[in-house]
């Protein structure tokens, strides 16, 4: 088919460039670079890691045959998940031992011997390719990247952008017209990489996912439905994701939770689960990356990583309910439903009801082992990253996360309920510092606060801030009267504590970004024009500011925020 090339623009990110039609037929939204940069910082450090694995079981499975006879030792579960993972990457050795079935570790002399083939990756939504493109021409070490579309123009556009992308793009990536929900199911445990990134949700992308994953393999995963996962509509969350969104100002941090315990229903059904390595809300979208790990045994933890939602409707309090509980006698562990409730039927603080929200992922949505090695290799490489800033902020806010707190106060909130003045950051964190407990900030709100402290010892915080800095009498019925009407048993101390600002706080590493530009949010399915029926896509605000033509004012509103924000942040 002849081409003319005065119909196509040229569009250049990282390595790879794409030829966009002047029709635009086929998706593209430069503001998700940030999703593609970090997704590439994810990919690079999987390599390193995933090698390092190798190595560690190649050279364990050596001593073992050092130091034992011909009979291998039953393995753990543990073990099992390594083994797999391994075998599905492993290489023979041309030559070495022609009888060895392929993907085996060699024995050669009683050692094991072993070369891992390069990771291939699936990027089973691919529209243009660009994504594909970059992983094949800037991450070293990887292998075939497979594409997929379902749409016959996105899949020529794609096809057409390997061949414009040279000699490497032609022999690593590869583009398929398909289903991507048929092709995962038909190859299982194949790819290392499994990458989704749909328009809206992915929910109906994850089945077929989780079984695609080879064992110890990645799956990245974006959603962009934010008004449904941050609680617009309740009930289409709990039909796409099987969890009840809550309204916290914690609720991007709930959207991820909300992401992977869902990702993890999906692989309970096949004896699999899921291990977070990284978990960001960046934009107007949340993208987790996980690994995949299959364990009958290991399994039965699942509901220990899974927990309910009270947030009380008249405070900012809020309460994680576990679906289970282990008790654990001499070497052996029970599985058992978690106690309950863990709240009254009401707040303990302020009287009023409780909703219930959940479940959500409630244990770690971070490897902190992972983002220091995901930082230090986007710090060194910082020219191959067209949006370092961005990404370095987000990866060091997170680096400085609590990792085992689900969700967060907000201060505002806090304040807002006792209709009192707000204390600095600084001096709150102070307080709950010097009361023994820890606090950290978040990268999904800068006015979010994470704190092991318990909601009593928060609000005796407040009651002895308001005590310095009084409030105007209100209604005895209104929560904060409530509160307040207690008097505190805990004494604050607000002198300023050495951890009060975080590492990047004090070395004025930046942590918040502005957005660069106008119109960075999310962009519809190619070719289709914005209508009122679009919000759980890309947001209200985002559409009505199509509609209404009111994006500049909102912009430049929004970045005001956003800077003074950060300003409050900061102090
Ligand atoms: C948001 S775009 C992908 C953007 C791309 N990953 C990037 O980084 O530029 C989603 C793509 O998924 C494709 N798609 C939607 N449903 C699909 C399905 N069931 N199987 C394969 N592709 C599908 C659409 O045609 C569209 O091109
Ligand atoms: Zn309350």
């Amino acid at each position: 088919m002849s081409m003319d090339l005065n119909d196509y623009t040229i569009i250049k990110e990282g390595e790879a460039e794409i030829l966009m039609h002047a029709k635009n037929e086929v998706f593209f939204n430069k503001t998700q670079v940030n999703n593609r940069d970090m997704s590439i910082a994810v990919l690079r450090t999987f390599i390193s890691k995933r090698r390092q694995e190798h190595e560690a079981l190649l050279s364990k499975r050596n001593k073992k045959n050092g130091s034992s006879s011909d009979v291998e030792d039953k393995p753990n579960d543990c073990d099992i998940n390594i083994q797999k993972s391994n075998e599905q990457g492993l290489e023979e050795k041309p030559n070495e031992d022609p009888c060895t079935a392929s993907g085996e570790p060699v024995k050669i002399e009683g050692k094991v011997r072993g070369k891992l083939k390069p990771p291939r990756v699936l990027e089973a939504l691919s529209a243009s390719g660009l994504r594909a493109l970059r992983y094949a021409r800037e991450v070293e070490g990887i292998g075939q990247v497979v594409a997929l579309d379902n749409d016959k123009g996105a899949v020529e556009a794609c096809q057409r952008n390997i061949k414009f992308n040279g000699s490497v793009a032609c022999s690593k990536v590869e583009s398929h017209l398909a289903d991507a929900r048929v092709y995962m199911l038909t190859h299982p445990k194949e790819f290392d990489v499994v990458d989704l990134d749909p328009y809206g949700s992915p929910s109906v992308f994850l089945d077929s996912a989780v079984q695609s994953v080879v064992d110890g393999g990645m799956l990245m995963c974006t959603a962009t439905d934010m008004a449904v996962l941050c609680g617009g509509n309740g009930e289409v969350c709990y039909s796409k994701y099987g969890s009840y969104p809550l309204r916290g100002k914690y609720c991007h941090e709930m959207a991820l939770r909300i992401l992977l315990a869902c990702i993890e229903s999906h692989a309970n059904r096949y004896k699999r689960y899921i291990v977070p390595v990284l978990s960001v809300q960046m934009d107007f979208y949340v993208r987790v990356f996980v690994r995949v790990y299959t364990s009958a045994s290991a399994m039965k933890n699942t509901p220990l990583k899974l927990s309910y939602v009270y947030q009380c409707i008249g405070c900012d309090s809020f309460h994680l309910q576990p679906i289970g509980r282990t008790v654990s006698k001499n070497t052996s562990v029970r599985y058992l439903p978690g106690f309950a409730p863990v709240v009254p039927q009401e707040c303990s603080d302020c009287g009023k009801k409780f909703n219930m929200g959940g479940p959500i992922w409630s244990a770690p949505i971070h490897d902190q082992d992972w983002v220091t090695s995901i930082l230090a290799d986007v710090k060194s490489m910082k020219n191959c990253y067209p949006a370092y800033e961005r990404i370095s902020a987000v990866l060091t806010t997170i680096s400085e996360e609590l990792p085992d707190v689900p969700l967060f106060l907000s201060l505002h909130n806090l304040c807002a309920t006792l209709k009192c003045t707000s204390p600095s950051a600084v001096i709150f964190r102070s307080a709950v510092i010097n009361a023994g407990y820890q606090i950290s900030g978040t990268h999904v709100n800068p006015l979010g606060l994470k704190s092991d402290a318990p909601m009593d010892v928060i609000w005796d915080i407040m009651r002895c801030w308001v005590k310095n800095h009084p409030v105007k009498a209100q209604p005895a019925d209104q929560p904060g009267s409530v509160i307040l009407a207690k008097e505190p048993v805990l004494q604050a101390n607000f002198a300023r504590a050495v951890a009060s600002l975080s590492k990047a706080q004090a070395k004025k590493v930046a942590r918040f970004l502005p957005n660069p530009e106008r119109h960075w949010g999310p962009k519809l399915r190619a070719g289709r024009q914005i209508t009122s029926k679009h919000i759980s896509l890309l947001g209200e605000e985002a559409v009505n500011g199509c509609l209404n033509d009111l994006d500049s004012e909102r912009d430049a509103k929004r970045q005001k925020i956003e800077k003074s924000n950060d300003a409050i942040a900061e102090s």
